[in-house]
């Protein structure tokens, strides 16, 4: 997972202070090594790092933070004021040309992920825009991308312009904005060619694109996984190219982070948008703020409630809710409500994103395996429909049944109730606003009221994650008897 090394070092880095009633130079000295520390191990450029120390420094001094009741938690929101600050501020929009097409123009080494992004970016903005984007081939160099890019258009339904191999990439470009013209697109997406690295006859190829279709946006699609040569390209593209902006893909993967972190500050281009995953919908708007507060560990909720409004159905969710405050919450809405979380993708990446669960031990066995999911709707299809709306009938003798059908043992089915009774009370009290309950789930950060029906998505989740702790918890005890 991204930044993982980065924010527990800067966690804690910040808790050594939390101890302490009072922040002493020598205190605020070391910490400010560990960030340091902390920022070049996760691959941060040097200077970004230098500068960024030092700023921090001096406003930790300079201003009376110090006399503050809880200096840590001083010294953490200046810390995130910074880090949002080296990363830009604040989100900036794709740019838009005032007639039709807006030209938008990839760049990037091979493999980053350009062809990927166009794709995202093509179906985001059909979503969000109703836009009827044209995607150009411009790659000719390797066979399988015109194909690719290909797959790429069937998949989301975008139109592809390709004129093969042998026709020059500038011609190809120069047809494809003639085509866009014809059939009215709003965008257009020049998917250019990618290197291994930066030569002069890539760069002079792009160059010349970027004269012919004076593009509105020159996305420099970014590897994170590159850690510091990630800078490096941004620089050499942006100094042939004076790119506009940056898209920083795989930020899914255990990426240390130093790119997101430099490259604004290195090449004073804003990171756009961000990919974090495969799937043609993991792209998002970058936000300095949101990033930052992922970072140091303080979750993402706002990107989370995006996530989730996407894939929620607003009315369901209210009926859900209305469910859980009536105490009316069934089987068949729990399956239901499994097959929504299944949809919002990786569960582990999601909670992440909710604050005091990045560094959540909890959150070391939390990967969601699929068997116990199976498990756990194995069960449920194996009840009546009268069972599963009245979950109250399941005496003894239905459990047994419900056990032999879905060849779950008996005490898996009774556990998986009596934890689905306990989920249902704990929903129906934070319903009412009583988020004690949610000590556990939320690494006792507490919620908000204004998540509404999203987090008990997240509370199912709770459920069959205990299954699997549970689990281990017995194997634990059993190992111990037999020692004994
Ligand atoms: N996990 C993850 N994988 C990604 C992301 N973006 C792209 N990929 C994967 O990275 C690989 C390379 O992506 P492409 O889109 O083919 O890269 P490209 O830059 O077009 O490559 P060339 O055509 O060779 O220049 C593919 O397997 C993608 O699925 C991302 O945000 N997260």
């Amino acid at each position: 997972m991204a930044f993982e090394g980065l924010t527990e070092r800067l966690q804690k880095a910040m808790t050594n202070l939390r101890r302490k009633g009072k922040v002493s130079e020598s205190d605020l000295r070391q910490t400010m090594r560990e960030i340091r520390l902390a920022l070049l191990e996760a691959d941060v450029n040097f200077t970004v790092v230098k500068d960024f120390v030092k700023t921090v420094r001096d406003r930790a001094l300079g201003a009376k933070v110090l006399e503050g009741l809880n200096p840590a938690q001083q010294i953490v929101k200046i810390v995130d004021e910074e880090l949002t600050k080296t990363m830009g501020e604040t989100a900036v929009p794709l740019n838009k040309s005032a007639k039709i097409p807006t030209i938008i123009m990839m760049a990037g080494l091979q493999g980053a992920g350009k062809t990927t992004t166009v794709g995202k970016l093509a179906l985001k903005l059909k979503n969000e825009q109703n836009a009827r984007p044209l995607m150009i081939a411009a790659d000719i160099y390797r066979p399988a991308a015109i194909q690719q890019l290909q797959q790429v258009g069937d998949q989301i339904d975008v139109p592809v312009f390709q004129l093969g191999t042998d026709v020059d990439p500038v011609e190809i470009v120069r047809q494809g904005l003639a085509e866009a013209e014809t059939k009215h697109n709003d965008y257009v997406f020049i998917d250019t060619a990618g290197r291994l690295q930066i030569d002069e006859q890539l760069m002079d190829e792009l160059a010349n694109i970027k004269a012919l279709a004076h593009p509105d946006e020159i996305l420099l699609v970014i590897d994170a996984m590159t850690g510091q040569n990630a800078v490096n390209t941004a620089q050499g593209f942006d100094d042939k190219l004076d790119i506009t902006g940056v898209v920083l893909t795989k930020l899914d993967g255990d990426t240390r982070g130093g790119a997101a972190l430099s490259i604004r500050a290195v090449t004073g281009k804003p990171i756009k948008f961000i990919g974090q995953g495969e799937k043609m919908t993991d792209l998002d708007v970058f936000h300095p703020n949101r990033m930052s507060n992922r970072i140091l560990g303080m979750g993402d909720m706002l990107t989370l409630i995006e996530k989730a409004q996407q894939q929620f159905d607003e009315k369901e969710a209210e009926k859900m809710n209305l469910k859980i405050q009536e105490n009316s919450f069934d089987f068949n809405d729990f399956i239901a409500q499994l097959d929504q979380v299944d949809k919002m993708g990786n569960m582990e990446d999601i909670m992440k994103m909710i604050p005091g669960m990045a560094n959540n031990p909890a959150m070391k066995n939390m990967n969601m395996d699929p068997k116990d999911m199976a498990h756990v709707r194995a069960i449920i299809y194996s009840m009546t429909e009268q069972e599963r709306t009245d979950p109250d009938v399941l005496n003894p003798s239905r459990r047994r049944r419900i056990s032999a059908g879905s060849g779950r043992p008996i005490h898996e089915v009774n556990r998986m109730i009596k934890q689905f009774n306990q989920t249902k009370k704990m929903m129906n009290q934070m319903s009412k606003g009583n988020f004690a309950g949610m000590e556990g789930l939320m690494g006792g950060a507490g919620g908000g009221k204004g998540i509404g029906g999203k987090m008990q998505q997240m509370a199912m989740n709770r459920m069959v994650r205990q299954t699997k702790k549970q689990k281990k918890k017995r194997l634990a005890k059993a190992m111990r008897r037999r020692k004994r």
